[in-house]
């Protein structure tokens, strides 16, 4: 074929799969109006209140699911299956974000959930599943501009390679994270789709894609087990709300709508933050050894009883023994029920021994209105107040941290007498509601109400920025998924926190997955490899034991530049990067941030924080301690000696900060570069 026939047997190639794309669409406009027309005569086709509500909701959903975004592809692969595939010879399939059918019910677009799309992602020269040829697509602004095509049944394979996989890797960023459905990677892909009943531990340098493989097994999740994920719930935790609002469109655009997305302290959030510990006493509040401080304080709550009751229905009075009392709490406390369970249990076989007393007197069974008078009767509930009293999570810390006689029965043999002075040293209120909780206690509230009460559980949960869970808070989240799975996210070179995790292994068995697998993860998505190299000068200072990242992006620069001064510096070098497309991210010290937005806002350059996905100001300034999971093209880091002077793990938070960038990085400083950057 000359160059000219090859030419216009692609141009036509392109037309046909144009027109695929707008029936496709037209179809997506078929089935979203067909699901309102049913929506708005759900309540008449419905039998009864309830079922119109479920159905009403379902049909709601259903419409936001096929809402079509004319700016995201609705499609971005093809499969052609060889003639030789038993399942589907001489079939192609459109591999998209959602199912689209036509009026026949027949797939114009399979979702990239379903299994036949498993091998746009996975089908290798290698082992090629069938597949002929796998042809990606080219999008700008909605617009099928190109295509690729893989001859895997002739050996060829792009892999990294791809021309439309390193445009999509280096496309200036602009507002939110976006889904990556359409260049997700084997390796990625294989955490991607992981069973349900797998929890995975997922360890990856910088910008691997360790959060976008998690919202896609959330995603990926909630499409294979919708009815059993719906009822139970999916949760995402995140470091932060910037994150949180940075990462929040990626679910819905894939149709999902109804994932909880919350920070660690959102979870526990049952009193009000309003102190602040010392760093020792944080610590010390984090530490795992406080759960078992907790639980036998809970445990100590329980009495022996010590006189009979005696209790009268107003026609006879009943007794009941020592004895008896001691073996309803004595088989109560063997049976390990929360706390506040327990106490009714006790109440419950209480008001059973009463119950075989009024028969055998009365030769008939009580009422149920007696026996809920039995159990409200004055004499039983003093009983139980005296040993199983009613008890609140505050109630308990509360007491724990103002009563030494109290904290050290709980604490004997845990914790030494100088950790319960320090403990004690954070001065609460007279009354629980008096005390100015700090964000420790509210972790350790929380851990007292599960032992108190069972919380609900998620069905699966996402953590990221895992490296910086304390024990105390790996232990809340895994009250929230002890039934169901979690897909643990992180970097344990990034950890800032004074508690963060050295080794994945604790982590998981705090979280109540000791067998999780631990995955590496290692090719890096956002950081230019200049950039890696500069960052990784850090790595041997961080004490920690993770694989290097190593950068598919060849491109994208890095400066380093002694300055006299930092803000005029800072303004120039913002000024510069407004020259170039995508986002400019000026990360410093929290204690600069201010006088250097304060400088911009001066020379004219409009900034918005990191919480705002929305602003139009391409410019972000963000304290280095916000800073984590987010990405910027340009990025201007403002004299890194102050980072690290600014926390004890401030090297370990230099290299997040360093890692932000996705083309250049800008490094200004006036004070000595930190050591080990300077080598
Ligand atoms: N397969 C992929 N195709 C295209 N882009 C990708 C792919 N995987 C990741 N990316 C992009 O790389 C960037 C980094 O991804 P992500 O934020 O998920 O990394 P991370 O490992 O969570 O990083 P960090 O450790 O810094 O939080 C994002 O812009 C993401 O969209």
């Amino acid at each position: 074929m000359t160059l000219h026939a090859q030419e216009q047997t692609l141009d036509a190639e392109l037309v046909a799969e144009r027109d695929h794309l707008a029936a496709s669409r037209a179809a997506l406009a078929r089935m979203r109006e067909r699901a309102e027309a049913l929506f708005a005569t759900g309540d008449k086709v419905a039998g009864d209140a309830y079922t119109a509500e479920q159905l009403g909701r379902h049909m709601a959903r259903r419409v936001k699911e096929l809402a079509d975004d004319p700016t995201t592809p609705l499609f971005f692969g093809r499969l052609d299956f060889g003639e030789s595939d038993p399942d589907h010879a001489g079939r192609e399939y459109h591999v998209g974000r959602r199912h689209v059918t036509d009026e026949l019910g027949e797939p114009m677009v399979l979702d990239w959930r379903a299994p036949i799309s498993r091998s746009f992602y996975r089908a290798s020269a290698r082992d090629p599943q069938g597949v002929a040829v796998r042809r990606r697509f080219g999008f700008s602004a909605g617009v099928l501009t190109s295509f690729e095509d893989e001859h895997l049944d002739r050996g060829e394979e792009l892999g990294t390679a791809s021309r439309i996989l390193t445009a999509e890797i280096e496309r200036p960023r602009v507002g939110p994270m976006r889904d990556i459905v359409a260049t997700i990677q084997p390796e990625q892909d294989e955490l991607v789709r992981a069973d349900l009943a797998d929890s995975i531990c997922v360890q990856g340098a910088p910008g691997t894609g360790k959060t976008a493989v998690g919202l896609h097994r959330a995603a990926y999740l909630l499409y294979l087990h919708r009815e059993r994920l719906r009822r139970s719930g999916v949760l995402i935790v995140g470091p932060n709300r910037a994150f949180l609002s940075y990462i929040a469109a990626v679910l819905p655009a894939l149709g999902e709508v109804e994932v909880e997305q919350a920070t660690v302290e959102d979870l526990v959030a049952r009193v009000p933050v309003r102190g602040v510990d010392a760093p020792a006493v944080a610590a010390l509040k984090h530490d795992a050894r406080m759960a078992e401080v907790l639980r036998r304080a809970v445990d100590g709550r329980i009495g022996a009883p010590t006189e009979p009751i005696m209790v009268s229905d107003g026609s006879f009075r009943w007794r009941i023994g020592l004895d008896p009392l001691h073996r309803v709490v004595e088989e109560t406390r063997r049976e390990r029920l929360p706390y506040a369970t327990g106490r009714e249990r006790v109440r419950a076989r209480v008001v059973g021994l009463l119950q075989r007393q009024s028969e055998a007197r009365r030769a008939e069974s009580p009422g149920d209105a007696w026996l809920r008078r039995m159990g409200k009767a004055k004499p039983v509930t003093a009983f139980l107040d005296a040993v199983w009293p009613a008890l609140t999570p505050e109630g308990l810390l509360h007491t724990l941290l103002t009563d030494p006689e109290a904290l050290a029965t709980a604490a004997d043999g845990l914790l030494t007498a100088e950790e319960q002075e320090l403990l004690r040293s954070a001065k609460p209120g007279r009354t629980p509601k008096a005390t100015k909780w700090t964000a420790a206690d509210a972790v350790l509230i929380d851990e007292a109400a599960g032992l108190i009460e069972r919380a609900a559980g998620f069905g699966h949960v996402v953590v990221d920025e895992a490296q910086d869970l304390s024990p105390m808070q790996c232990r809340a989240i895994a009250r929230r998924s002890e039934h169901g799975s979690i897909t643990l996210l992180g970097d344990l070179a990034q950890g800032t926190a004074p508690w963060a995790a050295t080794d994945w292994r604790e982590s998981l068995v705090h979280l109540g997955k000791p067998d999780a697998v631990v995955v590496p993860l290692s090719v890096g998505f956002r950081v230019p490899a200049a950039v890696v190299a500069f960052a990784n000068r850090l790595l041997p200072a961080l004490a920690v034991d993770v694989p290097p990242a190593e950068s598919l992006r060849r491109d994208g620069t890095l400066a380093v530049r002694t300055v006299d001064d930092l803000v005029a510096a800072t303004v120039a070098e913002v000024r510069a990067a407004l020259a170039h497309d995508g986002s400019v991210g000026v990360i410093a010290a929290d204690d600069a941030v201010e006088r250097l937005r304060a400088a911009l806002a001066e020379a004219g350059v409009a900034t918005a924080t990191a919480d705002d996905v929305a602003a139009a100001a391409r410019v972000t300034v963000v304290p280095a301690t916000l800073v984590k999971g987010l990405e910027y093209d340009h990025v201007v880091v403002v004299e890194p000696a102050a980072i690290v002077a600014a926390e004890p793990r401030g090297l370990h938070r230099l290299y997040v900060v360093l890692t932000r960038a996705v083309s250049r990085l800008a490094v200004l400083h006036r004070d000595p570069l930190p050591d080990p950057l300077a080598a």
